[in-house]
């Protein structure tokens, strides 16, 4: 919704793509009025900002001399399409409308928009009276055609279209397009570049062709992270690559191709000729305008590279570290605050933010002025004072609380110290036992009853409401420090509060509700315990931060039981009633590959055979499911975090179910148990869990 600073970035990517002697420049999908914008785009308003924005590109001779194609919604005869619209020395060329929609996982494009129902069909379509005024062109073409240049042909498919088995790519090079443009909104999730390049290559490896693709980069205001990474392909070939993480508003990339390579490819395999050779011809709309520039005698070509593909574990500090930047420039704030309990996952959403404040530092350094600008206004520096420490940038936005009970150990209270120190935040330590003693005596004055741990006799209810009280108390004191410290150090604003539960805690629910997980947002929400762990052995090293080795080492716990002569007595795994690997692999395949109680217990009686017997496997699943319906109605509540995985349960955006259940699962359980009793006794000692226990690939 920002068309202000969304043509600003059209305009600044035109200024550069021409200053780098491009002749077409294709920007991503929806650019004008952004990608995220949802519901807004049911509001007439924002197709007629984008068309003035068009207006404007026109009118100010953008469009002179290069080929601009341009991601925006139209309505068409009565209908909303999301549309790529070509133009050109400040006339509109063509309207392209996407075929097939977007409709999956964190996507609702069917909501808004209609796809283009009539392949090959071409209408005439009316231009809104501010673009007629200015262009004196009442109507252009609109539909499903391809672009013939003096000298080229070109045509385009929109972001998901690349994902379909029958991709228009496919007719389109058949049809004889030389270049297909890919105007995108693809989001970041871990382990998904590779599938997005091996597409974008595949798309040109059979048939030949050139293939550009563009894709937004930020946070769009939601949970999703676009993940730019621009590139372009040519017979099968990589030839150039825009970076996937990182802090610059505008990234251009270009590069200079020989179309008779095409040719040459596609003349050269006598099937693809001969498939050619049966396509009917597409519609074409012919532009008087050459493309190529083949007289030059000194233009070289670009050469293939080796695709640049993270880490997971990079993934995770860069991905989360530019979407809380964006969110933090553009939220008013003046720093995050974080409970830091020197645990695995306090401790890598800390780790996050120093890797921020790294990357902010270095943009800086290599000259970006709007990072500049952004850091000095947030971080409060007096003009002329330098940034370039990152520490000391942490010191003035990042405030991290140990928040300390009876129940704390000195261990935890001395990692969260040293990884303060490491990172250079505001920290502070205190003790919350006064606050839990003031409620727990207020509950004792009115009941006239005092609740105990069990392990000083008390029930399993007065355990838990201990328990809580000190995570609830957390988050109160949280909320209160990230108010007030700014005005303590003499600084204005407030500070966001940082919430870091796993996506494995979200899904069993092993999270108090409206603790310390109840925050303003949360990088780590949608990433597993397995790849915190990984992140933070690579984090240790490559972010400098040693410490956190020693995070990653310690055992998993909440540390809300009394300790056991002054040594931890409580963990994670123990109270969840499962490990989590195990529950890693039931998020995996309750989402991934969509599985019910008994269609999980049979895959898991195949996967995990050779590690536990077949009914303790029932008892593992069923334990599950009992826990995750128990606990859905805090998915109601989470925070929003940054989406990175497929098997996130983000209950507002993401995984639509119900929050209220029969938690005994009658139904289910009893077919599990049909199932259990088919199965053939157990031969003594065949199983052995240190053999692992799987994986679930993505489907
Ligand atoms: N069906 C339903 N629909 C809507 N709300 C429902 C509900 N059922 C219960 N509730 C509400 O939820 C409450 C129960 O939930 P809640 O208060 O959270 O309490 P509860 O889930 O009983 O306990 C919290 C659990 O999380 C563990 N924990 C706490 C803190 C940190 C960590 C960690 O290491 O990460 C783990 C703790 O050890 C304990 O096992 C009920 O009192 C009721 O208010
Ligand atoms: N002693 C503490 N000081 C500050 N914050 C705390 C403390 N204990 C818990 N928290 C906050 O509450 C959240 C949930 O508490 P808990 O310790 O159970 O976390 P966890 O999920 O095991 O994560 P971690 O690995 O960070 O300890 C933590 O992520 C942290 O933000
Ligand atoms: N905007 C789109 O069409 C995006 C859908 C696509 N499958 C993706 O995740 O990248």
């Amino acid at each position: 919704m920002d068309f202000k600073g969304n043509l600003d970035r059209v305009r600044r990517s035109i200024v550069e793509a021409k200053s780098m002697g491009a002749t077409y420049r294709v920007g991503p999908e929806l650019e004008l009025p952004g990608y995220g914008c949802e519901d807004h785009f049911c509001e007439l308003d924002t197709v007629e900002h984008a068309w003035e924005c068009l207006r404007e590109l026109l009118h100010e001779g953008y469009t002179d001399g290069i080929v601009c194609d341009i991601g925006m919604p139209v309505i068409h005869a009565g209908v909303r399409y999301n549309c790529r619209v070509f133009v050109y020395n400040q006339k509109i060329v063509f309207i392209q409308p996407k075929r097939e929609l977007a409709n999956d996982g964190n996507y609702r494009e069917g909501r808004y928009f209609s796809a283009w129902q009539r392949p090959g069909e071409v209408d005439e379509h009316w231009l809104p009276l501010e673009i007629s005024g200015l262009t004196d062109q009442k109507t252009c073409p609109f539909g499903d055609a391809i672009l013939a240049f003096n000298d080229a042909i070109i045509a385009s498919e929109t972001c998901e279209e690349l994902f379909t088995p029958n991709a228009p790519h496919i007719g389109l090079s058949l049809g004889g397009v030389e270049v297909i443009s890919n105007g995108s909104g693809s989001h970041h999730q871990l382990r998904k570049l590779d599938t997005r390049l091996d597409l974008i290559m595949n798309a040109t490896a059979k048939c030949g062709g050139v293939y550009l693709y563009s894709n937004q980069r930020g946070c769009d205001g939601g949970r999703l992270y676009y993940d730019g990474c621009a590139c372009i392909a040519m017979n099968g070939k990589l030839l150039a690559q825009g970076s996937q993480f990182g802090l610059d508003d505008v990234e251009v990339i270009t590069a200079c191709v020989d179309l008779d390579e095409v040719v040459s490819m596609r003349c050269a395999v006598s099937s693809v000729r001969d498939q050619a050779a049966r396509c009917k011809a597409p519609i074409s709309i012919h532009v008087d305008f050459y493309l190529c520039n083949s007289h030059s005698k000194a233009i070289r070509t670009t050469q293939p590279i080796q695709p640049r593909i993270h880490a997971p574990e990079e993934e995770l500090a860069y991905g989360p570290a530019c979407w809380l930047w964006d969110y933090l420039r553009r939220s008013g704030a003046s720093g995050y605050l974080l409970p830091l309990s020197g645990g695995a996952d306090s401790s890598s959403t800390a780790a996050i933010v120093g890797c921020m404040c790294q990357m902010v530092v270095k943009a800086v350094g290599s000259g970006n002025l709007e990072v500049e600008e952004d850091a000095r206004r947030i971080g409060q520096y007096g003009p002329g004072e330098p940034i370039d420490n990152a520490r000391e940038l942490a010191q003035r936005i990042f405030t991290t609380l140990y928040l300390g009970t009876v129940n704390s150990s000195e261990e935890t209270r001395l990692r969260s110290k040293m990884l303060a120190e490491q990172i250079g935040s505001y920290h502070l330590q205190m003790r919350i036992d006064m606050l839990v003693e003031a409620v727990v005596r207020l509950f004792t004055m009115v009941t006239n009853k005092t609740p105990r741990f069990v392990t000083d006799g008390g029930t399993r209810a007065e355990n838990l409401a201990l328990q809580n009280i000190q995570a609830r108390l957390r988050m109160v004191v949280s909320f209160l420090f990230a108010q007030l410290l700014p005005w303590v150090r003499g600084r204005s604003g407030f500070m966001l509060v940082l919430g870091s539960a796993n996506v494995d805690e979200g899904l069993r629910g092993y999270l108090t509700k409206y603790d310390c997980s109840s925050a303003d947002i949360n990088p780590i929400g949608g990433i597993s315990k397995q790849d915190i762990r990984r992140f933070l052995q690579w984090a240790a090293g490559n972010l400098g931060y040693p410490v956190l080795e020693q995070v990653e080492a310690a055992p998993p716990t909440a540390e809300l039981e009394p300790l056991r002569d002054g040594q931890i007595a409580q963990t994670d795994e123990e109270d969840m009633g499962m490990t989590y690997e195990e529950l890693s692999m039931f998020g995996r395949l309750r989402k991934i590959s969509r599985c019910g109680p008994v269609s999980m217990f049979r895959q898991l009686l195949q996967q995990w055979s050779h590690a536990y017997p077949a009914a303790a496997i029932a008892d593992k699943v069923k334990h599950f499911f009992t826990h995750y319906a128990m606990n859905r109605h805090k998915a109601t509540t989470l925070t929003p975090s940054y989406h990175a995985e497929n098997y996130s349960p983000d209950d507002n955006r993401f995984d639509h179910r119900q929050f209220l259940y029969n938690v005994r699962w009658p139904w289910q359980f009893s077919r599990i148990d049909d199932v259990l009793a088919e199965q053939p006794s157990p031969v003594e000692g065949s199983w052995d869990c240190r053999n692992g226990i799987g994986s679930v690939s993505e489907s």
